[in-house]
């Protein structure tokens, strides 16, 4: 499911990993029990629940690369924060393995974990987490005070970051003078402010008006581009999903049904739950012409457009009579060649399950 280009996230190291974890709620089960995989996973899943226990993480397995944006993505109650709170090791998880950089984080000593917490991870909620008696600037200085960090020092990085989501002149206000998106980009800012190799936001926006929320959206992706962090990113809102991420995993249950990129839960849904989540979606603003082009078959004469335009943006052309495009690699999204017809096609069967990388 992941992309195979050279510029793809996917390419790149992994930053931290989950193998086969399980969070389960309740009495404790026996830790010699070996809950298994697949059919296995789900029995022993079943049994659980048989048992009055809560399996809010069943048996999760994915990757997540240097620089890229992972999104998990499900209804409330699916076990979003409880993997978040597993990663960041918040709570322990009853099995399975996390790995970040390669080090075991689960064999982690408290201290050690202390230290990776203020170190190397960054966290944004949704409820902002501000200190309400603390100026904007004390805010975003407060890790760093925590790290030990001289006051001009923390200060001088401080105001950087608050610079850098565009908060110049309000250091000195308090939360509660500040709107909502504003009150969110002083979160962002203070999580930044220890440079962390790991971003974890759990369902930032979500308290925002739809329009605020958009513009933080495109403000999160534009300091991405300059910042190239690792994110785990939260949310219950599709869409978001599709805007905002490389790859998207969905959770469903405790159970991650598919990962893939938001192209690939539109064109290959793993079942009928994961293609009614995206039926309202745009296919034509989601699905990049890269995604749909045809390795190898460069057509002469073509229009020649960038593999990372939404697919939308060659309904004009088609509109107005041109058939074939060239495409050339973009970024994480390959070339080749692709024709209107095809483009309507895929447009117009988008949500079946038919592998859209074979038809013609
Ligand atoms: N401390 C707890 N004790 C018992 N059950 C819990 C506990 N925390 C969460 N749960 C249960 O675990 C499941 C997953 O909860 P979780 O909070 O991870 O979901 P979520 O997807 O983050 O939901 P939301 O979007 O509403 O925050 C739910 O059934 C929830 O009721």
């Amino acid at each position: 499911m992941t992309r195979s280009s050279a510029a793809s996230p996917a390419s790149r190291p992994v930053k931290i990993s989950c193998r086969n974890l399980w969070k389960i709620y309740g009495t404790p089960p026996d830790r010699a029990m070996r809950p298994g995989q697949g059919p296995a996973a789900a029995e022993f899943a079943r049994q659980l629940r048989a048992a009055g226990r809560v399996p809010a993480l069943v048996d999760a397995s994915f990757d997540v690369h240097e620089g890229e944006i992972f999104v998990i993505m499900g209804l409330s109650g699916s076990g979003k924060s409880t993997l978040i709170r597993c990663l960041t090791r918040l709570i322990d998880a009853e099995f399975g393995e996390v790995r970040l950089d390669g080090e075991d984080l689960l064999a982690a000593t408290p201290k050690q974990l202390i230290d990776i917490r203020r170190h190397k991870m960054g966290m944004v909620f949704q409820n902002f987490g501000l200190m309400p008696h603390l100026s904007v600037l004390e805010n975003v200085a407060y890790p760093l005070k925590l790290q030990g960090e001289a006051k001009p020092a923390r200060e001088a990085r401080a105001r950087q970051m608050i610079s850098l989501v565009g908060l110049d002149g309000r250091e000195q206000a308090l939360p509660s003078q500040l709107s909502g998106g504003q009150q969110q980009r002083v979160g962002i800012a203070r999580s930044l402010a220890v440079e962390p190799d790991l971003w974890f936001l759990d369902e930032p926006f979500s308290a925002l008006d739809p329009m605020i929320r958009r513009q933080m959206q495109d403000e999160f992706l534009d300091l991405q581009r300059r910042l190239h962090k690792t994110i785990v990113f939260i949310t219950h809102d599709i869409a978001e999903a599709c805007r905002l991420a490389d790859r998207i995993a969905i959770l469903r249950d405790g159970r991650i049904i598919q990962i893939g990129t938001p192209a690939d839960l539109l064109l290959r849904p793993a079942d009928d739950y994961v293609a009614e989540f995206t039926a309202d979606i745009s296919p034509a603003s989601v699905i990049r012409v890269g995604d749909i082009a045809r390795p190898g078959q460069e057509v002469a004469g073509a229009r020649t457009v960038a593999g990372d335009l939404p697919v939308e943006a060659l309904l004009t052309d088609i509109a107005t009579g041109t058939t074939d495009f060239a495409v050339q690699p973009a970024g994480k999204y390959g070339g080749g060649g692709l024709t209107a017809a095809r483009v309507l096609r895929i447009l117009g069967r988008h949500g079946r399950q038919d592998d859209e990388t074979a038809a013609g």
